[in-house]
């Protein structure tokens, strides 16, 4: 008999089918997340689920007493109840590397939208205008200017490489540990946070969502900031103290933002962000690419099949591979 999972977003039919020779399979098929009641009936009796960013709690996990594996569509992993699933021994995994290009591409059309305004000039010629008065038009020069990414990680690194390699921009970096050989690589530095702060153009966010990153940047962290710096957030809005970020803007202790991400999702409609032309907003598509979308479905799928038929998972996120270590 195949292993029973769920898939609790629709998937492109290669994905499905993969699934298909492995497992006895259902799928949530409408564009509206699934309701929680709808998952909680589902996973009764599954071995497997597939999911978009599922939040796994211990009273979630209480409802699948079968669960062996969670296959997380997406590389950040946030929701998982990491103990919980640990007590329960569900190995969870996620879809790093596979979108890694395509994030970084979205974190570059941040930075360039905000300092050159595009957002803004867009919707100034598409209501019927042309030329203003010039210097209501300039912008900032995003070439030879100093980017500042707090984590290098595998995303924050190819961010990094755009910028050192294409725009010839000085790169100063912060991360828990320091890379030597991207320094030699593309000739960015590591520096302390404060000197990054102080120093960069722009600064942009590339972390993990977790205990130790929560609200990593605040009233601190921006008050050290260029009164003409960008801040750009491509990684989770809770990185963040939304609050602290909106009176940076409103008092004009920095120049503007690019965010992909925001402390709810999504955002609430009468959040000041929304209403500020300095700021550009977009619905948290930094992986949105048909073939980045595809190739996470892909391998969250391998994961999936190989988390219900005996087999380690090539993608379990790092707390959890202890679980397989036993
Ligand atoms: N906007 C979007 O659509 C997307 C957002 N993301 C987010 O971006 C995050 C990063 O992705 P990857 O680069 O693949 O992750 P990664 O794990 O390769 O990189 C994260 C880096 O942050 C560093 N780090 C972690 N905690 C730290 C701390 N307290 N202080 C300093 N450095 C710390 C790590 O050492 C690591 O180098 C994901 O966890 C996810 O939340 C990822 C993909 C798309
Ligand atoms: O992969 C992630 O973590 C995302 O946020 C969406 O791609």
């Amino acid at each position: 008999m195949k292993p029973k999972v769920y898939i609790a977003k629709p998937i492109p039919k290669e994905v499905e089918e993969l699934i298909a020779n492995y497992c006895d399979y259902k799928i949530w098929n409408h564009e509206e997340p699934i309701p929680k009641e709808v998952l909680l009936k589902e996973v009764e009796d599954v071995e497997g689920l597939m999911t978009p960013k599922g939040i796994i709690t211990e009273e979630f996990l209480a409802y699948a007493p079968r669960l062996k594996v969670v296959s997380n569509v997406a590389v950040g992993y946030d929701a998982f109840d990491i103990e919980a699933m640990k007590a329960r021994n569900v190995i969870g995994t996620h879809t790093p590397y596979v979108l890694d290009e395509t994030v970084a591409d979205l974190a570059f059309g941040l930075i360039l939208t905000s300092a050159r305004r595009l957002a803004e000039l867009d919707q100034f010629v598409k209501s019927g205008k042309w030329r203003g008065i010039e210097d209501d038009f300039y912008g900032q020069d995003v070439h030879h200017a100093t980017l500042g990414i707090i984590g290098m990680g595998r995303i924050g690194e190819k961010i990094a490489r755009r910028a050192a390699l294409g725009f010839e921009m000085n790169v100063l970096y912060t991360n828990r540990t320091r890379k030597p050989d991207l320094e030699e690589r593309y000739g960015i530095k590591y520096c302390e946070t404060e000197f990054l702060l102080k120093n960069s153009d722009f600064v942009l966010v590339m972390l993990p969502l977790t205990d130790s990153t929560y609200q990593l940047i605040g009233e601190k962290e921006f008050s050290l900031m260029r009164s003409t710096a960008f801040f750009i957030n491509c990684s989770r809005g809770k990185v963040v103290d939304e609050k602290a970020l909106i009176k940076a803007l409103q008092n004009g202790i920095i120049r503007g933002a690019g965010l992909d991400v925001f402390e709810e999702e999504p955002v609430e409609k009468d959040n000041p962000l929304l209403k500020m032309d300095n700021v550009v907003t977009l619905p948290h598509i930094g992986s949105a690419t048909a073939k980045a979308r595809f190739d996470m479905a892909m391998k969250a799928a391998e994961n999936l099949v190989a988390g219900v038929t005996g087999k380690v998972p090539e993608n379990i996120v790092p707390e959890l591979k202890i679980l397989i270590e036993k």
